[in-house]
Parts: C-alpha cells; sequence; structure tokens
C-alpha cells in the first residue's frame, strides 16, 4: 500500500537559518526489492530511529565515494554499481539535512551490523520498523511507487476506461485521471466509471482537478497540471499528490510544496494520445532529482516491481 507521506510537514522556520549537512546514503534492494535499513545506536544522536545506512560527508569527499565508504564501513557491504537517485533537503527542529541517495545496483558482501546496530531488510511500502527517521519518508514513499504510470485523457467515459483498463493490463499501477474539456460534475462521473472499471487491477488512481473534486469521486489523490502547481500556495489536503512538470523551476516547486511525484511529459504528447488513444504510459525517471519523476515510456513493458509484504530483521 501507498502509505501517507509525513514528509509534507511544514518546514520549521527555526531550522532554516541553520547550515545544511550534506549527507550521503545508499539504497540496497534484495532480489524481493526490500530495502536494507540500519538502526540508530545508542551512541548516535536520534538513537533507535531506522534509516538507510550512509553518513554524513567528509570534506572533500564526493557524494557518490561517501555513500560507498560509509555503506562498507557500516554493513561490509561492497557496492560495484550505483546511481544518483533523489537529493532533496530535510529541514529538522534544529538543523538540516540534504540527503544525496544511491541507488546500488550490484554489490557484494553479507550485511552485518558492524557498528553493532541493528539491521533490517523491510518492504519500502510497509516497512514493519519503526520509527523511521522523518527526513526518510520521501525516499520510502518513493521506493513504493510503481514503475509505470497511465494518463488517460479522454472526455468519453466508455473509452476512458477502456484505456485505464488497457493501462492496467500492461502493468500501470498509478493512474492519472484528465479530462480538462469536463465540467467538474462529469469529469467526476467519468472519474467514478474509470475507479470502479480498473478496481479489480488495484491502481492507485488520482484526479487531475481540486481536492473536493478527487474526493467525490472517491480517487485515491488529486493531480495538479502545472499551470495550477505554479497558483497553488500549498499541498492540497489529499492522501497523494501528483502534478506536472515543464521543466527544473516546476520540479523544485512541486518538491517544496510537498508533492508526491511528477511527471514531465511533454503537452503536446499528451494532446496527441488525446485525439487517439486516450493513453499516455510512463515510467519512472532513475535520474537524480528532488522528488520522483516518471517520463513518457519508450516501451511500456509490464511492471514487475510489487513487492510482498514480509519484512526481516537481522539480528
Ligand atoms: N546515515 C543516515 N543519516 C541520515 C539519514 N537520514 C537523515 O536525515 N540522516 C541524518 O544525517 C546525519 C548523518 O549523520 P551520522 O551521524 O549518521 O553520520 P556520520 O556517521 O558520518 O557522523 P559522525 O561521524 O558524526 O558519527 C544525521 O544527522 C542523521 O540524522 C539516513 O537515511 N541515513
Amino acid at each position: 500500500m501507498i502509505g501517507l507521506s509525513s514528509h509534507h510537514a511544514a518546514q520549521r522556520p527555526c531550522a532554516m537559518s541553520s547550515p545544511v549537512i550534506e549527507v550521503a546514503v545508499a539504497v540496497v534492494q534484495d532480489d524481493r526489492g526490500h530495502v536494507l535499513l540500519a538502526e540508530r545506536t545508542a551512541r548516535q544522536v536520534a538513537a533507535g530511529f531506522w534509516e538507510l545506512p550512509g553518513g554524513k560527508i567528509d570534506s572533500g569527499e564526493s557524494a557518490s565515494a561517501a555513500a560507498v565508504r560509509e555503506l562498507d564501513e557500516e554493513t561490509g557491504i561492497h557496492a560495484t554499481a550505483f546511481r544518483p537517485w533523489l537529493c532533496y533537503v530535510h529541514a529538522f527542529p534544529t538543523k538540516r539535512v540534504r540527503l544525496h541517495i544511491f541507488r546500488v545496483e550490484r554489490w557484494r558482501g553479507t550485511p552485518v551490523g558492524r557498528e553493532g546496530q541493528r539491521l533490517a531488510w523491510v518492504d519500502p511500502a510497509e516497512p514493519g520498523v519503526a520509527p523511521l527517521l522523518p527526513s526518510n519518508a520521501r525516499a520510502m514513499f518513493a521506493l513504493g511507487l510503481p514503475q509505470l504510470l497511465a494518463v488517460v485523457d479522454h472526455d468519453d467515459p466508455v473509452r476512458a476506461a477502456a484505456a485505464a483498463i488497457a493501462a492496467c493490463d500492461r502493468g500501470a499501477g498509478l493512474i492519472v485521471i484528465r479530462a480538462p474539456r469536463c465540467a467538474p460534475d462529469q469529469r467526476i462521473a467519468l472519474a467514478r466509471r474509470i475507479i470502479a472499471a480498473v478496481a479489480p487491477a488495484g491502481p492507485r488512481v488520482l484526479l487531475q482537478g481540486s481536492a473536493l473534486e478527487a474526493q467525490r469521486a472517491g480517487a485515491h489523490g488529486a493531480f495538479a497540471c502545472s499551470a495550477t502547481l505554479r497558483r497553488s500556495p500549498a499541498r492540497p489536503s489529499v492522501r497523494l499528490w501528483g502534478v506536472a512538470c515543464d521543466d527544473a523551476s516546476d520540479r523544485a516547486l512541486a518538491a517544496q510544496r510537498g508533492a508526491d511525484f511528477a511527471i514531465e511529459a511533454p503537452p503536446l504528447l499528451l494532446a496527441a494520445n488525446n485525439r487517439q488513444a486516450g493513453l499516455t504510459m510512463l515510467r519512472a525517471d532513475g535520474t537524480a532529482a528532488e522528488l520522483p519523476l516518471f517520463k513518457p515510456a519508450a516501451t511500456a513493458a509490464r511492471d514487475t516491481s510489487r513487492f510482498p509484504a514480509t519484512t526481516g530483521v537481522l539480528t
């Protein structure tokens, strides 16, 4: 299940003037997609909180070198292939941390808590260990997102529902319904029809529109186009909020407003697909960004990334 994300809390003003501590952390996943977490020890601040293996970047050290070093020092795992993933600032009450998060794609070794800390392999969608460092909520949430997202944009409810079912067949775990030309009541009726049609496949469904429209439609959340994002003073009160971004400044704004993910698709592509099948498939993008990004999928292969719900603690 995609949980409520706690990274929406407003950033506290008292931390805003403190310097930003640069921290590099590693996401290591086993073949089930479970993520390696470590528990902070009694000797550390925030003892008992679970975190990704990592630590402060030494002066003159690159973020990637720090992530690889800390991973080895703390768990004995040697990363042989990795890539930058998310990078964002979190404001704790008294300090700010910039997390440089790396996805470790290949590694060797058997994880062991080399500093006496407990380790656990957890399902990112249902971690099963607590508490997690609040700064990691965005990353954990992003790890629980599906790989494929579909934008359904058709004014005709029958064709829109057919497009949404086709998207589920192709493995979409998230569906964004756009029907900007419809009046709100029509859009809500169309969304209800799509939500009922795809319910057996179980994707999350977001409606482009206000929080109230999304709620009336029974959607899991709301979606905002880039123009709405720029006009929005704050995150709407919805469980899941996705936005469309045209460029890097939109992305920065989306992260600041607490969006859960962003899509970057040329408006022309969406418009062209609307005239045809009403369906655009997007894939999770692997490059470094402030928040999870989806971009047009060149080939929409079936998504096999759903994680089982079991969790293992290594003692
Ligand atoms: N290791 C780690 N630190 C994190 C994560 N998220 C996060 O906010 N932090 C914060 O980043 C900072 C990392 O400091 P650390 O104490 O673990 O790093 P370190 O081992 O290099 O520091 P030290 O030498 O002072 O002990 C802490 O303030 C910690 O709360 C995370 O996922 N992993």
